[in-house]
């Protein structure tokens, strides 16, 4: 087993990302101790169960005490209160990261209350699933994902370079990005997928003419996938929605223009219009799988199928 990377690790919050985290970690032996602690003592009692750590406290200030490194890995509106929570008991020295799915606000909620003393570089590994809490993480998680690092200005780069190295242990590939531009290119690939599931998913809950029953027998795949990522944290995602407010109200508006253009071609019979945006959306699916970036749920078994190229006269 190689060196560990840090002596001391807290997790606070053990949820899917906390408990994914400290499976990894202790799978790859990159902390001498692992002490966690979270909210809620069913929770901790839990984590204890699943013998997620060497260490369990009530108080995250007990957990953080003497850590090298901080992992906060809970809902994005909770960053602030944690963070004035640990901030007295940080050591001198010791990395705060975490896992927020938001950049601006988590950095506008945590920098001005952590100490000077500690390197607070701000991290969103881009990998989950719908479930939550400490049963529904797996060591597997970042596997050849990315995880991306949003450092402040004037962030020490041994600091980040540790950070970096960590989520490479862990099996993730790592970029750093701008927390604006960051928070920009998840509200497209991420958040807006995720509204628009929870949208479609309520609508059709909403029918009269089709009953429930009907959605939940004839509901062909395209639904199905919907409703899996609708079935993800409603605590997560209304942070998500309240703390990246401006980048979806900017994606949301492009998105509905162009909804309305599909919707006049639909109205108007205008089929070359149709044909030509489903190719060129086509060529973006073909282009994930070629960059090796389709992941294969476990709890699905999800196969990838990728069509043969179609013909003009399909
Ligand atoms: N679920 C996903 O697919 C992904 C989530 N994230 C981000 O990771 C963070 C954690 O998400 P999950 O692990 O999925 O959530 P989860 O719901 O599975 O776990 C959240 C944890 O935070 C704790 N918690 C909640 N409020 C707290 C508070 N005020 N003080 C202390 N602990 C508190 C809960 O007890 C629980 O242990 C979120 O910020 C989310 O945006 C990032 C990548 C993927
Ligand atoms: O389950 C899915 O499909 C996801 O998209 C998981 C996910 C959710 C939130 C994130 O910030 C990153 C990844």
């Amino acid at each position: 087993m190689a060196e560990p990377l840090f002596e001391r690790i807290a997790l606070v919050g053990i949820g899917l990302i906390g408990s994914s985290i400290a499976r990894v970690v202790r799978r790859e032996g990159l902390a001498g101790t692992i002490a966690i602690s979270t909210r809620r003592a069913e929770t901790l009692a839990r984590a204890k169960e699943l013998g997620l750590g060497d260490e369990y406290h009530a108080r995250a200030t007990d957990a953080v005490a003497d850590a090298d490194l901080v992992i906060v890995s809970v809902p994005v509106g909770a960053s602030g209160q944690v963070a004035a929570d640990i901030a007295p008991s940080l050591k001198p020295g010791a990395i705060v990261t975490d896992v927020g799915s938001t950049k601006r606000s988590v950095i506008e909620q945590m920098a001005p209350v952590l100490p000077e003393h500690v390197h607070f570089i701000p991290g969103h590994p881009i990998a989950g699933t719908e479930h939550s809490g400490p049963d529904a993480g797996f060591a597997e998680l970042f596997e050849g994902r990315w995880c991306i690092l949003t450092p402040l200005p004037g962030t020490d780069p041994q600091a980040q370079e540790k950070l970096a190295q960590f989520w490479q242990r862990c099996g993730s590939k790592v970029d750093t990005m701008d927390p604006e531009h960051h928070d920009m290119v998840l509200a497209i690939v991420s958040h807006l997928p995720h509204i628009i599931a929870y949208n479609i998913v309520g609508t059709a809950d909403d029918l009269e003419t089709v009953t429930k029953s009907e959605v939940i027998k004839y509901s062909a795949s395209g639904f199905r996938d919907f409703t899996r990522l609708a079935a993800s944290d409603p605590t997560m995602w209304r942070d998500v929605c309240l703390h990246n407010r401006d980048a979806i109200l900017e994606m949301l508006a492009r998105f509905m223009e162009d909804l309305s253009a599909l919707q006049r071609a639909i109205r108007w019979g205008d089929g070359d219009k149709l044909f030509d945006l489903f190719t060129r959306t086509r060529a973006i699916r073909r282009s994930i799988i070629e960059a090796g970036q389709e992941v294969d749920l476990p709890d699905f078994g999800r196969q990838v199928v990728i069509h043969p190229p179609k013909r003009e006269e399909d």
